[in-house]
């Protein structure tokens, strides 16, 4: 296990918090074959979910690691680790790596290995919370310079309706738009959101609270604007009581959020069948986790643009060959497993800490 302290171009504010630099915790794992690598989406503090990187740390060391079979691929991995309650960010970075490592000795990428069906991807950014509404359309001009085939702001209550008509105003009906609440609104606020159904958006994101889907699905029956939930859906069985209930008709697939790549795909592929459009969201990934994601985002269901941003949205220099906007679109990595590693002196310069666990 590795931990290496990434700085962010400039701050990130959702409705739950500001970030400035992220804590990441990577995790390596060495086979007679083969090395992989997998990165844990969890941040420094419990305020996205319940996971926080220091809990993730500690599952690893303490349950998750002892847990592996002597010899099995991800899907044995995958059945070993059921055993443990939650702990899917660290779940995810453990299978992942081993995945990782698997597909490198067979030759095989990621984006073979799920299914993915193209080998680029349309590109969204993801815009924080601003001081002020120039400030704003300031970012989101350049983002649109840059390239970027979607918007998604975040909003929170005071910071809502004025921004989401300030861009639209500024950069017409055209530019596809949607807004994120991460969870900072309640049934109460109904009528104030349904105010922003004039603007076209292609989704609102997990508007109410981040274990809810019986209130998002009265929700959807007071607004228009399509609900698509990111928190709420830890698993393709939630996926399906979401599906079933009517509490979204769009979902935000983040592997680090559903325990990992095989559960994703689960998700995709059931939400396909019902219709439900997914797209791939984004948790301030370095290129590993980012080479990942992209991958998944070229699967057929992935019919929306994501949170797959260039390397350079976030970070001044990336732990591996960056990831860089070309009209729009991301290749997806074409060679074995995640297709690409981290720079050994970039790592270890950026490296806080380092674990070896013997199995
Ligand atoms: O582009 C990215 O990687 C970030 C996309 C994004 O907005 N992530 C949000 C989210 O709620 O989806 C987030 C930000 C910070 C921490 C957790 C999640």
């Amino acid at each position: 296990m590795r931990r290496i302290a990434m700085p962010l171009v400039a701050p990130f504010r959702t409705s739950f918090g500001t970030e400035t630099a992220r804590d990441v915790l990577l995790v390596r794992v060495v086979t007679p074959d083969a090395e992989g690598w997998g990165e844990c989406a969890a941040m420094s503090e419990p305020l996205y979910s319940s996971e926080h990187v220091g809990g993730a740390a500690e599952a690893l060391r303490r349950f998750l690691i002892p847990a592996l079979p002597r010899h099995a691929d991800a899907y044995g991995v995958n059945r070993a680790l059921e055993a443990v309650k939650g702990h899917r960010m660290a779940k995810a970075a453990l299978e992942t790596a081993v995945l990782d490592a698997q597909l490198r000795a067979a030759g095989e990428s990621f984006g073979r290995f799920l299914g993915a069906a193209r080998d680029r991807v349309p590109c969204g950014v993801s815009v924080g919370i601003m001081n002020s509404i120039p400030e704003l359309l300031d970012a989101v001009a350049g983002y649109v310079e840059e390239g970027y085939v979607r918007i998604k702001l975040k909003i929170e209550p005071g910071w809502d309706v004025a921004p989401v008509r300030a861009v639209r105003e500024r950069f017409g009906d055209d530019v596809l738009l949607q807004v994120d609440a991460n969870a900072a609104y309640t049934l109460v606020d109904a009528r104030h959101l349904a105010r922003l159904d004039d603007f076209g958006l292609l989704l609102i994101e997990q508007p109410l609270a981040d274990d809810d889907l019986v209130q998002h699905a009265r929700l959807a029956r007071e607004i228009r604007t399509p609900i698509c939930l990111d928190e709420s859906i830890e698993s393709a069985a939630h996926a399906a009581a979401a599906i079933s209930l009517g509490a979204c008709s769009i979902v935000n697939i983040k592997p680090g959020r559903v325990g990992g790549y095989l559960e994703a795909r689960r998700i995709h592929d059931l939400c396909r069948a019902h219709g439900v459009p997914v797209w791939c969201g984004g948790m301030l990934e370095t290129g590993l986790g980012r080479a990942a994601n992209v991958a998944l985002a070229a699967l057929p269901g992935f019919t929306l643009p994501g949170d797959t941003s260039a390397s350079g949205r976030y970070f001044e220099i990336d732990i591996t060959d960056p990831f860089v906007l070309e009209d729009g679109h991301l290749p997806v990595p074409a060679g074995p497993g995640l297709g690409l590693a981290p720079i050994p002196e970039i790592l270890d310069r950026a490296t806080t800490s380092t674990e070896w666990i013997p199995l």
